[in-house]
């Protein structure tokens, strides 16, 4: 099952918050963050352990240690680097993959303007930041992108979805995982999430 709805108190009180209309880009910003580093908890929940014998303070002592494929976090330009401080601040030794799409506002394709991938990208997780997940066309294009390059486990990490886009990755690719923190009604006639966040992307950069 691709799709993972993080219902977690935490995440639903603070997507609240950001829909509110008003709301100042500091806020928006922080939130965006604070949300990505709770959504990473459950996208990670998975991954690998062995146990390792260390010194502690009263002598050997058996610890948990992650083992196996490292990560690499991707987030989608422009908008993605809003979920990124958060993301690293969990995870500081992952690499960074950086994609930059945006949306052509008539046709609604993804037009990508950057990519740069962090060498061995294909021997790591990959993990996507965007808040938005509309019609889905950037994170096809983005998982496209991965693919391409050789990654064989890929995971998102979306603030919002909507169905239309779900319904597009559940077609295309059964085999990402997304864990999103919200999953809204509709899109409406130009592309955009209702009731959404509004342009995450401006929101996060103060622009419009
Ligand atoms: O699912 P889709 O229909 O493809 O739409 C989602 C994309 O649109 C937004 O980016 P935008 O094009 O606004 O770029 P920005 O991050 O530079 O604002 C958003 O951050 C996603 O990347
Ligand atoms: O609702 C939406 C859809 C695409 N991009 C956004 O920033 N918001
Ligand atoms: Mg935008």
């Amino acid at each position: 099952m691709p799709v993972h709805l993080v219902k977690h108190p935490l995440i639903q009180h603070k997507i609240g918050l950001m829909r509110v209309h008003d709301i100042s880009t500091k806020q928006f910003r922080e939130l965006a963050s604070e949300v990505a580093a709770l959504l990473t908890y459950e996208a990670t929940k998975d991954l690998e352990t062995e146990t390792i014998t260390i010194k502690g303070w009263a002598g050997d002592v058996v610890v948990e240690n992650i083992k196996g494929k490292k990560i690499t976090v991707v987030p989608i330009l422009r908008a993605g680097l809003g979920m990124m401080d958060g993301v690293l601040n969990l995870i500081p030794s992952a690499r960074v993959s950086v994609v930059g799409l945006y949306r052509n506002e008539e046709t609604l394709e993804p037009v990508r303007y950057y990519v740069k991938m962090t060498s061995n990208v294909q021997d790591r997780i990959a993990l996507i930041l965007d808040p938005m997940l509309a019609t889905g066309g950037t994170l096809m294009a983005t998982i496209d992108l991965l693919k391409e390059a050789g990654c064989t486990q890929i995971r998102g990490l979306f603030l919002v979805a909507a169905p239309e886009g779900l319904d597009r990755l559940t077609k295309d690719h059964p085999d990402v995982d997304v864990y999103v923190a919200a999953i809204d009604e509709k899109l409406n006639d130009i592309g955009y999430i209702i009731p959404g966040l509004g342009d995450a992307g401006d929101k996060i950069f103060g622009t419009k």
